[in-house]
């Protein structure tokens, strides 16, 4: 799958003086491209519209219980970073009992698994050198699934064999996570934690690959974010990411659509200034040392409610990286 979005960014990082960077600030709904020639450093305006992260607490409050709505609260020191966005976090709280209702507000992630898991199962099999044809092709691989929810994704993995740890900032979410696990001698091996990436990073935890999917846009700022992702990584590992495009389309269905008209998620859901642009994200993670491979997008087809891989990055895509300089695929 020969990526154009991945060979354009390539081609706007090598020229990057000349590159026009669009950020939620400048680039409200509906608003003109910005005429502005910015270097790569503008990239950090990407988080200054989103909420201070969480409050630091005192350490008593803060060692890796929950906190008043079931955020992760882990000690750190006060200058340390944190990707937890409470108002975010709260949108996830309400909801948590739903995980595995297949017609409830996650439909939308139980209907992309299937695809979501070949594509990732196809690109792990490609770059560590195994087999997908086999039943367990990612037998032997370390892998953390990064805002866990209740599972959904990291049960299939341990499936195809991969010692998975789970991690969410919601106490709620890695309770579910862990009941459901229990039903499977396979998936009640799976390593649940409320916690967090830095958190993870400041414990030197490392894994071969770094899942985060449909998180990043519900993160206090996704450069940091991703940053604690790529320190995560095993010497020669990778990372995949899913997110939502900051297009018209993504607006006009991710949603008005899905929020609004067809009720599939909760309205308010998604802010659409938090999503990214392909082109972004494979900036941030260039600046993270990790350089993207592989970009597709998922379309879904209303009439057999099926989601598929495609070309079409406009509303929601998926992107694997490797770290650079750590095997090459
Ligand atoms: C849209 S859900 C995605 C769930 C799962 N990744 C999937 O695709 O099936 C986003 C999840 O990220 C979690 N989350 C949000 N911010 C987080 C953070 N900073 N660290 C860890 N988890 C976070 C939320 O609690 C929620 O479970
Ligand atoms: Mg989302």
């Amino acid at each position: 799958m020969a990526s154009v979005s991945v060979r354009l960014c390539r081609d706007l990082l090598r020229n990057s003086a000349r590159f026009s960077f669009k950020s939620p600030s400048c680039f409200p709904v509906g608003g003109a491209v910005s005429s502005a020639v910015l270097p790569l450093t503008p990239l950090r305006c990407l988080s200054e519209s989103a909420p201070p992260p969480a409050p630091i607490r005192n350490s008593d409050e803060m060692k890796a219980g929950s906190g008043s709505a079931g955020v992760v609260r882990v000690a750190t020191s006060d200058n340390s970073r944190s990707s937890l966005n409470e108002a975010e976090l709260a949108k996830f709280a309400a909801i948590s009992e739903t995980w595995w209702d297949s017609k409830g507000p996650f439909k939308p992630l139980h209907l992309m698994n299937p695809t979501r898991v070949s594509f990732i199962r196809s690109m792990l099999c490609r770059h560590f050198r195994k087999d997908p044809c086999t039943k367990r092709p990612l037998e032997g691989l370390k892998i953390i699934d990064v805002g866990c929810g209740g599972g959904i994704l990291s049960e299939p993995l341990a499936r195809l064999g991969a010692y998975v740890t789970g991690i969410d900032a919601l106490e709620k979410n890695i309770n579910v996570a862990r009941v459901h696990a229990r039903f499977d001698s396979v998936t009640s091996s799976i390593e649940y934690i409320c916690t967090t990436a830095e958190q993870l990073v400041r414990d030197k935890r490392k894994f071969d690959a770094v899942l985060s999917l449909e998180v990043i846009e519900h993160v206090s700022d996704p450069l940091d974010f991703v940053q604690s992702l790529s320190d995560l990584i095993a010497p020669g590992g990778a990372t995949v990411i899913s997110t939502i495009n900051r297009s018209i389309r993504a607006y006009a269905t991710a949603i008005v659509a899905a929020e609004y008209l067809l009720n599939w998620l909760p309205s308010g859901t998604h802010e659409w200034s938090k999503f990214l642009t392909p082109e972004e994200l494979v900036l941030i993670l260039e600046r993270a040392s990790i350089s993207v491979k592989e970009m597709a997008g998922f379309v879904y087809d209303p009439l057999s409610g099926d989601w598929s891989l495609s070309n079409d990055t406009s509303v929601n895509f998926i992107a694997f990286g490797a770290k650079e300089n750590a095997g090459a695929i």
